[in-house]
């Protein structure tokens, strides 16, 4: 399967808008790909969080039509990474945002939608203005092959939840796929908390940082796709807009789970 980890690097001198087609560009361009992967929110920024409100769309606003336009120009899966949804309605903690995910098909369709579960920010940021999404999402992804790979979608943060991927496990992932904004501060917790998910799973992993500096926060980059075996298949350095085109053999997951099958241990 071959996928596109697109690193973006932006700054807060970038209007939302001219990113956008920036980025539709590049997606555009990465036709020969199987799957493209953007970061977290990546448009409105993951970081300053007073432009959320403003810069909030429905599910089927300007941003996703762009993202399915790129996805079809480009003849890929495009998993968008993600954006401020606009609720239609206020949820149970009263807010009527959502960080959310949207994964496109090669016509541009909407194959599925993902709502960040665990929330960043301690009281501030995700959990003040956002609703938590409620959804395992799990999805088939064609793989290049002819065939499909069981795909698990989060975010960011979720990737500190050992038991989410569990569940995305249980019901059949083989590939976890992670767009983020994660900061340079914690970035080694980024590439150590990757390869573990990818290990315990025995699952391959594509995470997806941003890069750049925004509201004064340093992004970690530091993108990287992990086999099943735990093997870093590539990375990118942190400062770079960067696409890391990477051939994934997902034959290998299959033959290393036979060969090493840990997960029939499991005692619950
Ligand atoms: O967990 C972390 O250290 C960073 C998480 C984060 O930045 C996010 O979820 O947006």
């Amino acid at each position: 399967m071959r996928i596109a980890a697109v690193q973006l690097s932006y700054g807060d001198e970038e209007p939302f808008g001219a990113r956008v087609e920036r980025v539709a560009g590049l997606v555009a361009a990465q036709a020969g790909h199987d799957l493209v992967v953007l970061p977290e929110l990546w448009a409105p920024t993951g970081f300053d969080y007073r432009r959320w409100e403003g810069e909030a769309q429905p599910l089927d606003g300007p941003w996703s039509a762009a993202m399915a336009d790129a996805a079809r120009a480009a003849g890929v899966t495009l998993h968008a990474g993600s954006f401020v949804e606009r609720l239609p309605e206020p949820g149970p903690d009263g807010n009527t945002l959502a960080n959310t995910s949207l994964v496109f098909g090669a016509e541009g369709e909407r194959l599925a939608g993902y709502r960040k579960v665990h929330r960043f920010g301690f009281g501030s940021g995700e959990p003040k203005l956002m609703e938590a999404g409620e959804e395992v999402v799990v999805l088939d992804l064609p793989n290049g092959a002819g065939g499909t790979v069981r795909t698990g979608l989060s975010t960011c943060y979720d990737l500190r939840f050992p038991e989410l991927y569990r569940r995305q496990q249980e019901a059949g992932a083989e590939l976890l796929v992670v767009p983020a904004a994660w900061p340079l501060a914690r970035v080694e917790h980024w590439r150590l908390l990757g390869r573990a998910r990818a290990v315990e799973n025995q699952c391959a992993v594509v995470q997806v940082n941003t890069a750049g500096t925004h509201a004064d926060v340093p992004m970690g980059g530091h993108s990287q796709v992990v086999a099943a075996t735990g093997e870093v298949v590539a990375e990118a350095a942190h400062t770079d807009e960067v696409v890391l085109s990477v051939e994934l053999d997902l034959a290998t997951t299959a033959e290393y789970r036979a060969s090493f099958p840990v997960l029939a241990d499991r005692r619950l």
